[in-house]
């Protein structure tokens, strides 16, 4: 078996959002320094005190700001709010109203330069640059996504790239794992899929063993791993271009007893909801609505689920996730924003009555949602066998039930130019902001 050196790079990404935190810093002491630069220069003692005093005054303030709390917090705070006003009024006063304007605009673009640079920060992952897999081996679900495979043409695309490509038979179940296992065996550098999320989990499984880098292509219904890698979900062929120019990143793998998932294993009432067509259309809203019926004509063994200390004794659904979803929806309908916090997302729903039940649609602030991140949780069932969902494939699991996360555990290629992640609007974080403006290494690394 081939394994291929990786080479950290400073990529496009973590060097943009280090120049846009240099960036924000530059207008922000603009910001400042123009006032005092005009007041000097037009002679006036008065604008010329004004505006360095300000200066230094900010400079200070910013720093009781950050470093203090309580009074001295909310002293820096006002003055912070007070300087501006005063440097405004006299410049005024001196009919040099576009100086405060020049300076208001470098505030505010000092303020979107900075929540830009963390923003990225935050959702960047680090990227290796990797030699391109010299015997890239992939398995093409024809099935998949309506018949994503053949609208495509990835089969034919794949192998002008140069991959071994086997198509599968659908006229039974094939076994996909040992489809994988055979071509480590034969030499294969790279494994993929072009198929649904549990296909995806299978090989990811077998390339996780091998230490192979894994090709994701969006060519399921869903494509729930590959929206969270960043990938384009509607042309699956723009996957194929990490053969040819891709970089690899390394993400977490979610384990429940031997199997892999990339996305979830779902338990009791979401593991049925995970399943219906609704879900399948990803319309959340027409899931949350089957919920409540759902709940009612629950059957089956009870849950009980352990997050180390934390025992939820009856829920009647468990979501555990390879790394947690932003649940603004309970539902895990939601994305993560990270697959590589080295955490399993643990939602589970406990619902005594009704009233409990219209409460869920309340969502992540309902009293009956408990939602944790931990690196493993056991789900059990008095010993029966429990119908789990596994990235969305319906099985029926013996309990107990041990999850856990495998960190960074998954190479995976990605072409180079990717829509990416979905950006979720950051805090403006100045300390933060200073640490990244000086630092010279790549940054988005595992934490
Ligand atoms: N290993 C396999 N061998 C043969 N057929 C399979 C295999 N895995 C899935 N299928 C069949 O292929 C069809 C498509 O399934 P798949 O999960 O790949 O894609 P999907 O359902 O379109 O995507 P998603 O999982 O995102 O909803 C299903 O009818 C399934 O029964």
């Amino acid at each position: 078996m081939v394994t291929q050196p990786t080479t950290p790079t400073h990529s496009g990404s973590s060097l943009l959002h280090r120049w846009l935190a240099r960036a924000a810093f530059l207008a922000l002491a603009a910001a400042f320094v123009v006032p005092v630069l005009v007041a000097g220069l037009r002679g006036s003692v008065s604008m010329l005190v004004i505006g360095v005093v300000c200066l230094i005054g900010t400079v200070a303030a910013i720093w009781w700001f950050v470093a203090h709390s309580g009074v001295l917090r909310w002293l820096a705070a006002v003055f912070l709010v007070a300087a501006p006003l005063a440097v405004l009024l006299v410049f005024a006063l001196h009919h040099l109203v576009w100086v405060a304007a020049v300076s208001l605009g470098l505030l505010v673009l000092a303020g979107a330069a900075g929540r830009r640079a963390l923003t990225q920060a935050a959702l960047a992952p680090h990227e290796a640059t990797t030699p391109p897999p010299a015997h890239p081996f992939l398995i093409m679900n024809p099935r998949s996504g309506g018949g994503k495979v053949g609208r495509f043409d990835l089969a034919a695309r794949a192998r002008a790239l140069g991959a071994e490509v086997v198509l599968l038979d659908t006229s039974g179940t094939t076994d996909v794992a040992a489809l994988a296992q055979d071509a480590v065996r034969r030499g294969a550098d790279l494994l993929g899929v072009a198929g649904g999320d549990g296909t995806q989990a299978i090989v990811a499984g077998v390339a996780a063993e091998h230490d192979l880098p894994f090709l994701v292509i969006s060519a399921g219904t869903r494509n729930h791993f590959a929206l969270d890698l960043g990938l384009d979900r509607d042309d699956p062929a723009s996957c194929l271009d990490a053969l040819t120019d891709g970089v690899e990143i390394r993400v977490d793998l979610g384990e429940i007893g031997d199997r892999t998932f990339v996305n979830n294993a779902s338990f009791g009432v979401y593991a049925a909801i995970v399943q219906s067509d609704a879900y399948r259309a990803d319309k959340a809203r027409t899931a949350l609505e089957l919920l409540p019926d759902l709940l009612a004509q629950q059957t089956g063994p009870a849950l009980c689920l352990r997050v180390g200390d934390t025992v939820s004794p009856a829920p009647q659904a468990i979501l555990v996730s390879n790394n947690p979803y932003t649940v603004d929806d309970f539902m895990g309908l939601g994305h993560r924003p990270r697959l590589d916090r080295g955490r399993l997302g643990v939602i589970a729903l406990t619902v005594d009555s009704t009233t409990d039940a219209l409460r869920l649609l309340r969502g992540r602030r309902s009293t009956s949602v408990a939602v944790l991140a931990a690196r493993s949780a056991v789900i059990e069932a008095g010993g029966e066998p429990v119908p789990v969902g596994v990235d969305g494939e319906a099985l029926l699991l013996p309990t107990p039930l041990h999850c856990r996360i495998r960190p960074g555990a998954l190479r995976v290629r990605v072409p180079r130019d990717r829509p990416g992640v979905r950006a979720a609007r950051a805090a403006l974080d100045w300390a933060h902001l200073g640490k990244l403006a000086l630092s010279f290494r790549p940054t988005g690394t595992r934490s």
